[in-house]
């Protein structure tokens, strides 16, 4: 469904030209409505805003695709993780920025890139940024190497620790069915296991769905022999949890990264050895701080290219299911920009 009040091809100056996703079932509707008040808050302030909303996630994607097809100032999303690999996968390697608005159950992209979740903070946030991408937008063609320049990381135009025009890294994942990009995290352990099975779960509804599928998961916790060649050097290794991190956290704020950076041009390979159920029920709540990092059954490597496998393993990426191992991640620097 497009509500488009005919995007212009030029607009007064300041004015940007803005598509906006909207995801209305995040949070499992809890946060319907946010994705309107989003895109009348950026037509009060004078931009041109080509609002998306769709019965489904790949049809959202599809019309969000055609609308970048009229080269947009910035696609804004209105949702959680799995919205934000949707504007990551439209816009990887391209020029135009994505701006998050975060609704969802899991926000770990928006939390790794300084967002505020509470609704109002976080519209000021983008409208900060939409201010400075204006700014950069009004500059002087520059030649391509000094506005490259111009825009990396900290936030372009912007005060230090002011929200701006950032580059971030992503992951780039090759797998049977295709290549995709993540900005957060490729699950391949226990998350992902708890993704599938809350995925396969038509009850309860509510966020209440993740935590029985994790008590699930947590009762069937058995270690899982991995294959694994990394930077080009293969090991098999027995883990209950692995990751693949770009950003420092996964499942809502789980920081099994914590030195993590989205702009350091690697990723941190996070592997948990096995252990018994209620040794990994002692060490969660450590996991969930960040202060798990010298535990010797946690295992965490700076990595740039990583080849995955395992048996019975449905791979996740930023929450969104990818399909079976194996995968090959590979670090892409730069390859986003984002607002914030
Ligand atoms: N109309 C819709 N538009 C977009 N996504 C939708 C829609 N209806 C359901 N979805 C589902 O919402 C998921 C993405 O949700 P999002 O990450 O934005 O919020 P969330 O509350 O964190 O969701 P989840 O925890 O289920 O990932 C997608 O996997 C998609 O299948």
């Amino acid at each position: 469904m497009r509500h488009n009040r005919g995007v212009p091809e030029t607009t007064p100056s300041g004015a940007l030209r803005l598509v906006v996703a909207i995801n209305p079932s995040a949070s499992f509707g809890r946060t319907h409505g946010a994705g309107t008040r989003v895109v009348e808050a950026l037509r009060h302030d004078g931009h041109h805003v080509d609002e998306l909303q769709a019965v489904d996630f790949a049809t959202l994607k599809a019309e969000a695709g055609v609308a970048l097809a009229g080269h947009p100032d910035a696609l804004i999303v209105v949702g959680g993780d799995g919205m934000v690999s949707l504007g990551v996968n439209l816009l990887a390697e391209t020029q135009t920025p994505l701006g998050i608005v975060p609704t969802g159950t899991g926000n770990d992209s928006a939390l790794g890139l300084g967002i505020p979740f509470e609704f109002d903070a976080a519209l000021a946030h983008l409208r900060a940024g939409l201010t400075v991408l204006s700014a950069l937008s009004a500059a002087e063609p520059r030649p391509l190497e000094e506005s490259v320049g111009a825009l990396a990381s900290p936030a372009a135009g912007a005060p230090a620790g002011a929200p701006g025009v950032r580059t971030i890294d992503l992951g780039r994942l090759s797998h049977a069915g295709g290549e995709l990009w993540f900005a957060s995290a490729l699950s391949a352990g226990l998350d992902a296991l708890i993704n599938e099975r809350a995925n396969q779960m038509r009850r309860p509804r509510g966020a209440s769905r993740y935590t029985i599928a994790l008590l699930i998961e947590l009762l069937r916790l058995r270690a899982r022999t991995y294959s694994l060649v990394v930077d080009g050097v293969a090991r098999k290794v027995d883990s209950v949890l692995l990751t693949v991190a770009n950003n420092r956290s996964i499942g809502g704020g789980m920081l099994v990264a914590p030195d993590a950076s989205l702009d350091d041009g690697a990723l941190d390979l996070f592997i948990v050895a096995p252990v018994s159920r209620l040794k990994f029920l002692r060490i969660f709540p450590r996991v969930f701080k960040g202060t798990h990092s010298g535990l010797d059954i946690v295992e965490l490597t700076r990595v740039h290219t990583v080849e995955v496998d395992a048996p019975d393993i449905i791979a996740y990426a930023d929450g969104e299911r990818v399909g079976p191992l194996p995968v090959t991640v590979t670090v892409a620097p730069g390859a986003l920009r984002v607002l914030a």
